[in-house]
């Protein structure tokens, strides 16, 4: 392919990813594999160039566009070489027109930026879009961190981690035998943090509320040495599946799935109710905290979807706080900076639950920044996702 029929190809595809994103359609990694398996003449050099044309546009442009092309031309105000191939050769994008519309750049719309939790200031919004690196866990079941050091010598620990361990973005890590084997886990810093805030250790009895693939129930089991009762939940039958073959393979052994009817979880979790030691609700949100590693979930997120994850949020959290045992613990988490799904979503929890208290201090030194009665982690202060997380006491 010709680098212009290249640039035309990534805005055909941004074109679907936008439509995508307007209608709450397929992620945008799904749409790209799709759009290179239906050109098999692209090499993978062509494939290379057409992924990188498209996500640069993504993180550059701060809201859908109104097209591919409007992206596009946007990235090309900033960059001669890139306009200099809206040349009109053929399959490639037709000459820039005077007066053609241009997509807005930006970390974000405005009207989305003034929700943002006060703790966000300018020098997070590079931070915000920037590669994630790649954040492996190391499975205290099977492996310790120095075997982790010893795999992949040219990683470096995670502060504040100690199963952290930081890979450059484009390390091939999960091909290693060493993952099939169940040695480590994939995992930002921020959910290895939130992990070891649910404070549990051997005999417990844990509920994981919105267990999702098991990301963070895996962690959990690691940290108490497979010696903690958990029942994993989620209302969504293709993720908690997940759960079962990676628990499998960790050597986790004490983890129970149960898939809940959406509006029918705490009749299905009555055996539980004020039963248990430690709840995490690892609410659904608008992934906010995570646009460096999917930029166009900011193109996803309208007033309404907010107001959606906002009522799950509220109905989870009074879910899971039926099933705390007095005196136990109730860890809630969004990987979100929006201030309406962190600190105001627990500070309405707060209110409307007489007797529970927020607790303090559960977080390495250094770490997380205090956010109402919980703590934000943001990717300039604490180099990982942006995660709001409050661990709560139920009273006794
Ligand atoms: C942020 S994700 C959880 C990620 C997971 N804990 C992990 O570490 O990989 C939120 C999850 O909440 C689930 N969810 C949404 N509504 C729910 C409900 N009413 N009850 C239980 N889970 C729910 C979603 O299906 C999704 O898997």
């Amino acid at each position: 392919m010709t680098p212009a029929a290249r640039v035309q190809t990534a805005i055909e595809i941004l074109d679907t990813i936008a439509a995508a994103a307007r209608e709450g359609g397929a992620p945008a990694d799904a749409l790209f594999s799709e759009a290179m398996r239906a050109r098999r003449y692209a090499g993978s050099k062509d494939r290379r160039a057409i992924r990188g044309h498209v996500y640069d546009a993504i993180r550059a442009v701060r809201s859908v566009p109104v097209s591919g092309r409007a992206a596009m031309l946007a990235l090309a105000d900033r960059d001669p070489a890139l306009a200099a191939l809206f040349d009109g050769s053929p399959y490639g994008p037709a000459p820039i027109r005077s007066g053609e519309p241009r997509a807005e750049t930006g970390v974000a719309a405005s009207a989305l930026a003034e929700l943002f939790d006060p703790l966000i200031e300018s020098a997070e919004e590079g931070a915000m879009l920037e590669r994630a690196p790649l954040d492996l866990r190391a499975n205290r079941l099977k492996a310790s961190r120095d075997e982790l050091a010893e795999l992949f010598p040219e990683g470096r620990a995670i502060e504040g981690a100690p199963d952290g361990w930081r890979l450059p973005p484009e390390t091939a890590a999960i091909q290693h035998p060493a993952h099939e084997n169940g040695a480590f886990e994939v995992q930002d810093a921020a959910s290895q943090y939130a992990a070891a805030a649910l404070g549990a250790a051997a005999g417990a009895r844990i509920v994981d509320l919105c267990a999702g693939g098991g990301g963070k129930t895996l962690a959990i089991a690691s940290l108490t040495g497979d010696a903690a009762d958990i029942l994993a939940c989620d209302v969504n039958r293709a993720r908690l599946q997940q759960l079962p073959p990676r628990a499998e393979r960790a050597g986790a052994t004490r983890i129970e799935t149960r898939l809940l009817d959406p509006g029918k979880e705490a009749a299905m979790l009555a055996d539980w109710c004020g039963k248990a030691t430690h709840v995490f609700v690892d609410a659904p949100c608008s992934g906010s905290g995570t646009w460096r590693r999917s930029p166009e979930l900011r193109w996803r997120l309208t007033p309404a979807r907010l107001d959606r994850h906002m009522a799950d949020q509220a109905n989870l959290l009074a879910i899971g706080a039926d099933l705390v045992a007095p005196g136990g613990k109730l860890l809630y988490a969004v990987c979100s900076i929006i201030a309406r799904e962190g600190r105001a979503q627990v500070q309405a929890f707060l209110d409307r639950h007489r007797g529970w208290t927020a607790d303090s201090g559960y977080l390495p030194a250094g770490i997380g920044r205090a956010a109402g009665a919980g703590y934000l982690f943001t990717p300039a202060h604490d180099r990982c996702d942006g995660f709001f997380l409050a661990r709560l006491t139920a009273p006794c």
